[in-house]
């Protein structure tokens, strides 16, 4: 297995989707569902603010707080269970992380809308560091028709949008994305909600919050 490189112009993405060994991929798993304080972020969608479809949590370094959809988070502690996973990120992604956005899909229902991981406070090019655990959801890259005033924030972001997507990726237990360079500027992503029966998955991107 190993790196796969994701072939879409002006973009670096790379995908491993057996980066954690199952064992150690149901460990973690189990530990976070268990000891997250998993939480109801709110977002903005058309100019209004509601609850985001999924349950979340901003974990990171004590001074790592987070911006996004108009909301400051300060970081929950990083959970023991992720410590190690962390440095092994770090070394794999020559690159370090001082926070990580958990998410919690815990049906098809849930789900997150198009939008890009450009906040202001990752910098210009974040290298985004997305591990997924559970059940397997279907990722989805479009690219950005021109460039955007740089830095706005997620206002709009869940917006529905008519051409097909670009890329989709099955992301599956124990994988990995990394995501870097122009790619948050030339692309936006989602995670489709889906009508087939599929249990709980946590994804766990992995950031850089410049402070
Ligand atoms: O759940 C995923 O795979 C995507 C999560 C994501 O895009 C984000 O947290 O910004
Ligand atoms: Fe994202």
């Amino acid at each position: 297995m190993g790196w796969e490189s994701i072939e879409l112009p002006d973009a670096e993405i790379a995908l491993d989707r057996a980066w954690l060994p199952e064992p150690e991929a149901d460990a973690l798993f189990q530990a976070l569902l268990d000891t997250v304080p998993w939480q109801v972020h709110r977002i903005r969608l058309f100019g209004r603010e509601v609850d985001s479809p999924r349950l979340s949590c901003w974990i990171g370094d004590p001074d790592a707080s987070y911006r996004y959809s108009g909301r400051r988070y300060e970081p929950h502690p990083w959970p023991p269970a992720l410590e190690p996973v962390r440095e092994r990120l770090s070394v794999a992604c020559g690159a370090g992380f001082n926070g990580v956005l958990a998410n919690l899909y815990r049906d098809g229902r849930d789900a997150m809308g198009w939008h890009r991981d450009d906040e202001r406070d990752l910098g210009p090019q974040p290298v985004i560091a997305s591990l997924s655990l559970g059940a397997a959801r279907r990722f989805l890259l479009k690219k950005t028709s021109g460039v955007r005033t740089p830095h706005r924030p997620r206002a709009g972001s869940e917006k529905k949008s008519g051409r097909p997507p670009d890329a989709a990726l099955e992301l599956g237990h124990g994988s990995l994305l990394v995501m870097r360079g122009a790619t948050q500027c030339n692309y936006r992503h989602a995670l489709p909600r889906t009508r087939k029966p599929v249990g709980p998955r946590i994804n766990l991107t992995f950031r850089q919050v410049l402070n």
